[in-house]
């Protein structure tokens, strides 16, 4: 049987995650090992050639999954019949910029790709936003899709996520895929809460199995959180695999599901569960199958978590604010 190929839109396409992202997307890790895919890669017009040029390498791997490849600078043509888009392309925050003139900047790249996903593409659309901030931006993108059911706009939280494991497999003396049902709360930056209360270690309550809230406070969130910063530090650029790596499983999990038993975590818009406002985009521990996720219901939140997970919806509710301000929501 011939399947229909499926549209995946990336932008952003010739930075270094995208350099990391397409061929991975298309050797069939994103959908599956039977699923074929075209690309359309969309970058500003500085970053075209660049593009072609991975779109080359793409055709010199000969990826029997790969039915096609379009490179363009024009939203309306990128996200026209997009089944899956990563929106990959931001602007980075650089010195002396305020978080006002930062999101004001995105504003101006997330507004106009969300009306182009909303007027072009494909009904079952799912959005990935992974462009920093990421929660924000996608919620700038969400509000211009009005004709596009919200919940398909979502956030990239799983690289914390798949940080927090792995630090927490290495704390525990565990393999990483002993851990499960971890969570990543709030906001993709250094307020976010990685959550291990409910979290399992080979079976067993991963608080309990670590039974050091020192360690907690003051070595494992702090870690997961400035992760990223400590990356820039060491390698002189942003992580850039384990991002795409990240945004893999991001999509995989969406549309494959969840193992039972287990959870991920992903920023999705709120729908006022756990007392996080209706509507912005916060992570939260959700189940996932036949293509739509859930947010897990009915964890008990003790005070430690509390306080955690307030500040960084506090954070998120203020950026809301901020951009709603400069008319962009
Ligand atoms: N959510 C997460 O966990 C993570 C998010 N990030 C964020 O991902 C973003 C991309 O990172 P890199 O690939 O390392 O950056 P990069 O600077 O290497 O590449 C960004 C690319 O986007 C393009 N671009 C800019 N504006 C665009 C537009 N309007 N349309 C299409 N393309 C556009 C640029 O030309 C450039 O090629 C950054 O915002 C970074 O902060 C990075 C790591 C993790
Ligand atoms: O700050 C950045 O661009 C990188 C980032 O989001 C991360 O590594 O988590």
């Amino acid at each position: 049987m011939t399947r229909t190929p499926v549209n995946v839109t990336v932008t952003g396409a010739a930075g270094q995650i995208g350099y990391a992202l397409l061929f991975r997307i298309a050797s069939g890790h994103l959908l599956g090992a039977d699923v074929p895919v075209k690309l359309r890669l969309l970058e500003i017009p500085q970053g075209l050639k660049a593009a072609e040029g991975t779109a080359m390498e793409l055709d010199d791997c000969a990826f029997p999954l790969l039915r096609g490849i379009e490179i363009t600078d024009d939203p309306n043509v990128a996200f026209d019949g997009a089944n899956v888009a990563l929106l990959v392309g931001a602007r980075p925050r650089t010195k002396g910029m305020e978080r006002g003139d930062l999101l004001e900047a995105n504003g101006g790249i997330f507004k106009p790709q969300g009306k182009a996903i909303n007027d072009h593409a494909a009904d079952d659309i799912k959005v990935l936003v992974v462009g920093n901030p990421a929660n924000t931006n996608a919620l700038i993108a969400q509000a211009a899709a009005p004709d596009v059911p919200a919940e398909r706009f979502t956030a990239m939280t799983r690289l914390d996520h798949n940080r927090a494991i792995s630090q927490l497999a290495r704390k525990t003396g565990v393999s990483v895929s002993d851990i499960k049902r971890l969570t990543i709360w709030g906001n993709h930056s250094a307020t976010q809460y990685p959550d291990i209360f409910h979290a399992e270690v080979a079976g067993k309550n991963a608080a309990a199995v670590v039974n050091d809230e020192q360690w907690l406070a003051d070595t494992f969130i702090p870690t997961v959180a400035k992760r990223g910063a400590a990356i820039i530090e060491a390698r002189g650029a942003s992580s850039a695999a384990s991002a795409a790596n990240a945004a893999i499983d991001h999509v995989h999990t969406w549309v494959n599901g969840t193992a039972v038993g287990d959870w991920t975590s992903m920023g999705i818009p709120s729908d006022g569960s756990y007392g996080v406002p209706e509507g912005i985009i916060s992570s939260f521990p959700v189940t996932t199958k036949d293509g739509k996720y859930e947010i897990v219901q009915g964890l008990e939140i003790n005070e430690f978590s509390r306080a955690r997970i307030d500040a960084s919806v506090q954070e998120l509710v203020e950026e809301r604010d901020a951009v709603r301000g400069l008319g962009l929501i």
